[in-house]
């Protein structure tokens, strides 16, 4: 990659990894057809940093952050030409007893912050910016509760992984490297039933997540067909190496409605990793033995969307100029590489095998489908 084209799209990612909150609001809009509503989107979605810092100055020590995910059918419509090479919309996956839906969604907002009353305005005038331009499908105001315990009861974001190792899960590097600085992510809101849980003894929730309840202790892996949460969601590469993903989940809910549960993010430099775990979940490892937590969490939605970084991000207000710019990239890529990589929409370059992709792919005996792409 030349230095010269570095310069122009900065490789900066978007706070992906800011802190665990107090408070967080996950919002997912769909942006409405026409010109004019690309413009606002165009307009509002690269100088949204403004806005946060209009809301965030006002008290810095509460960490307001935004992060900004923009679904496949939105991209192209954004940036025609040239796309992540991994961003596909999110496909429904299918499971003998359970369902993970796919749901509408161009656009994901994740705003964080130590306030609750910062999320709120940071929202506030985000949705009044973008007005007619934008649908609401899915807005949810997440909360921590106690020692970062999910409403099951159990720690929940243990295993995430921190330092260099949450550069190399959540941020893409040189697999992609016009898109470097950017990250996939995936998200669904889960209802939880928790009468049902609260029937299970303690060893027995335990036995379904794989760590104690109490003090968080994770358990051994089962010889067993039937695996635990912590062990369906573990994915290793062909080397044998753990190929994390960056999870933010926060409780939701409001006991009134009797809609509570859990919204479930994860951030990864590859989307097939969060897919396969996803896959792991609702088909089964080995197939038909799925993760019991399904039987207690229903999926409600389900979204996939690519975090750009700030500098593409920004880029966003002259399409052309970015275009140009992501094409260079990527041609400069594909010239250094031994096995060139796509250079359209990345089609060409999924499951190109360079962590093993294909192989593990194969393995899923995926029954998933993809709606209207
Ligand atoms: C009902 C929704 C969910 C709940 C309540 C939940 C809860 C938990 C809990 C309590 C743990 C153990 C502590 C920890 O390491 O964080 C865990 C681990 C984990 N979960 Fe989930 N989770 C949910 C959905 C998901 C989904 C949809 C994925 C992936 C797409 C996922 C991926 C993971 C991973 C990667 C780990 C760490 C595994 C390891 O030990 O390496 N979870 N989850």
């Amino acid at each position: 990659m030349s230095s010269e084209h570095r310069d122009r799209v900065p490789i900066d990612a978007q706070s992906v990894d800011a802190p665990l909150s107090r408070f967080a609001v996950f919002l997912v809009v769909s942006a409405a057809e026409g010109d004019d509503a690309l413009a606002t989107v165009r307009e509002v979605v690269s100088g949204v940093d403004d806005l946060l810092k209009t809301v965030g100055f006002r008290d810095l020590g509460s960490h307001l952050s935004c992060v900004v995910g923009i679904g496949r059918r939105l991209w192209d419509r954004l940036v025609p030409g040239i796309r992540p090479v991994e961003l596909e919309v999110f496909p429904t996956v299918r499971g003998d007893v359970h369902t993970a839906p796919s749901t509408p969604g161009d656009l994901l907002f994740h705003i964080r912050a130590e306030r609750v009353d910062l999320c709120f305005e940071l929202e506030r005038l985000i949705l009044d910016a973008l007005g007619s331009a934008v649908r609401v499908e899915d807005e949810t105001q997440g909360f921590r509760y106690f020692d970062v315990r999910d409403l099951l009861g159990f720690v929940d974001g243990t295993a995430n992984p921190i330092g260099d190792e949450l550069q190399a899960s959540a941020i893409i590097g040189d697999d992609d490297p016009a898109f470097a600085g950017g990250s996939y992510v995936v998200v669904q809101k889960y209802v939880h039933d928790l009468p049902e849980w609260g029937s299970l003894t303690v060893e027995e929730q335990e036995t379904v997540i794989g760590r104690t309840k109490l003090e968080n202790i994770e358990l051994d892996d089962s010889v067993e067909n039937q695996k635990a949460h912590k062990t369906l969601t573990t994915i290793n590469d062909d080397n044998g190496d753990e190929l994390d993903i960056l999870r933010d989940n926060m409780p939701f809910g409001t006991p009134g409605s009797g809609e509570m549960g859990t919204y479930f993010i994860g951030y990864s430099a590859r989307l097939w990793v969060t897919m396969k775990m996803i896959d792991n979940m609702f088909i089964g490892d080995p197939p038909g033995f799925y993760d019991k937590i399904l039987d207690v969490s229903r999926a409600a939605t389900g979204g996939t969307f690519f975090v750009p970084s700030n500098g593409v991000l920004h880029g966003l207000d002259d399409p052309d100029a970015l275009v140009e710019s992501l094409r260079a990239l990527r041609e400069d890529a594909s010239s250094d590489a031994p096995s060139p990589m796509g250079d359209d929409a990345g089609e060409e370059s999924k499951g190109d095998g360079t962590l093993g992709i294909g192989s593990l792919r194969e393995s899923t005996g995926r029954a998933t489908e993809t709606e209207g792409t």
